[in-house]
């Protein structure tokens, strides 16, 4: 975001004291929660506040939460110029540890990395010092070939460099696609419109600039950028649109629904994805959604009966058990699409919730890729011979996709691979996903 396009988003100037206060209340809270849930409390427990200081406090502490390794790195190296020892330092930093640096100084680093407008105290010690090692620091960490600072400089740790180079790999990224995926790390994306089948994107936006929204359009796909919020456009209030990531719009395309086909989306959550899918049957057909929390299909329930959709029907499944096929797919044999977005990091999604990066360790990667392998081979059964079986995570991590893919190819031989790859970025200014594509000839 430039600095004129955060200006005009975050019009309230906050004062260190609001900053300080905000980060003891969050520091305060135990269990630590995921940032967005929190800051949807907060804004709650906050409605005397005006909508614009809330929202400069949301940008704020995701800002704080993206640069919070980075601003210990400044003030180490603030105090001892000559460090570089990166990896030994990073292997035993914590996210839940005290700041090593002040209050007011810790909100000085995250305001020059994240370059805002806050409004500094009269007498911040060292203030110039600071500024100029910042620059510094920034200057030297420019590049890709000074690997640790260079992925600290974007909010990721330096012990993450193997498993980057190794997505590297697997996708077939030159260093210039790596280097922007890094980058991009230090950005949100914008928020992806999904058309309705009606809507027709080139008047929609119109409608929309006309309304005040900054509108976009890359391939086709239309998006957000800031003005007006969309959820009070006329467009949103008829249905013309949902808001979905375009790598998600991607991964509902890979499904490649047909009208008529019966299709499984096994962990449908909130039923992002099974909206879609249950749209491309143009009312021939339906979707099973599944998940293993039932207040998440209420939810999905709540978002289909909004879109006036009636071809979902949705009930708890753990995939520690197989489905209990319909009556009406066990005579076909099994389901003609089965989608499979199975749990997993989020590293895709640090973009727009970067305190998940803090929660990254190599003990909850194994459990996770154990457990979406279960998940695979579980939902796998459930498949008509000819039928469709997609494999999507929200996660650019090689152990959580082509590794689970190359597993369950290797224990169920009767199954292909169609195509795997990442979708969104660096490709593209979005969420970063992979997308696995198997059939059972
Ligand atoms: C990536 S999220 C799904 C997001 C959803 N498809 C969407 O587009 O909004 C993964 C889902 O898997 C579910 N899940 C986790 N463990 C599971 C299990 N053992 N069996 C079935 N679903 C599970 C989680 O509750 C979560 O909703």
């Amino acid at each position: 975001m430039s600095r004129q396009e955060r200006q005009n988003s975050n019009t309230f100037l906050l004062t260190y004291r609001d900053l300080i206060n905000i980060w003891q209340d969050w520091s305060d809270t135990s269990p630590v929660q995921p940032l967005d849930r929190w800051l949807r409390q907060y804004s709650r427990s906050q409605r005397q506040q005006s909508p614009a200081f809330r929202m400069a406090i949301n940008n704020a502490m995701m800002e704080a939460l993206r640069y919070r390794q980075l601003a210990d790195a400044l003030e180490l190296t603030f105090r001892d110029p000559t460090y570089d020892d990166w990896k030994t330092w990073d292997s035993r930093w914590q996210a839940d540890t005290p700041l090593s640096s002040s209050p007011s100084h810790f909100w000085y680093w995250i305001q020059l990395c994240s370059n805002s407008d806050w409004r500094l105290p009269h007498s911040l010690e060292e203030q110039k010092a600071r500024r100029e090692h910042f620059n510094a620091f920034k200057a030297q960490a420019d590049s890709l070939e000074e690997n640790a600072t260079f992925l600290l400089a974007h909010g990721l740790r330096p012990t993450w460099e193997a498993l980057l180079f190794k997505r590297a790999e697997k996708s077939g990224w030159d260093d210039k696609q790596l280097a922007r995926l890094v980058r991009m790390q230090t950005s949100r994306p914008p928020l992806w419109l999904r058309l309705a089948n009606m809507a027709d994107a080139a008047a929609l936006q119109q409608a929309l600039s006309e309304e005040g929204v900054q509108v976009g359009e890359y391939q086709g796909h239309l998006y957000a950028t800031g003005g007006k919020d969309i959820t009070l456009t006329n467009g949103w209030k008829n249905g013309q649109f949902e808001v979905q990531d375009l790598a998600s719009q991607q991964i509902c395309d890979a499904v490649d629904v047909k009208p008529g086909h019966k299709v499984w989306d096994a962990c449908a959550g909130a039923g992002g994805k099974s909206l879609t899918l249950a749209r491309a049957l143009a009312g021939k057909g339906a979707v099973v959604a599944t998940d293993l929390h039932a207040y998440k299909l209420e939810e999905l329930k709540r978002r289909a009966k909004r879109a006036g959709i009636s071809n979902i029907r949705s009930f708890t499944w753990d995939a520690d058990a197989p489905l209990r096929l319909p009556a009406e797919i066990a005579r076909q044999q099994g389901f003609d699409r089965i989608l499979v977005d199975a749990p997993c990091s989020n590293s895709g999604t640090w973009r727009r919730n970067p305190d998940a990066r803090w929660r990254l360790d190599n003990h909850n990667t194994r459990e996770l890729a154990a457990l979406q392998g279960r998940i695979l081979a579980q939902a796998s059964k459930a498949l008509r011979p000819g039928g469709r079986l997609v494999y999507a995570t929200c996660s650019w991590q090689v152990a959580e996709n082509e590794d689970v893919v190359a597993a369950f190819l290797a224990a169920n031989p009767e199954f292909c691979l169609v195509e795997q790859k990442m979708l969104g970025a660096p490709v593209s200014d979005s969420d970063s996903m992979f997308v696995a594509v198997l059939s059972r000839p």
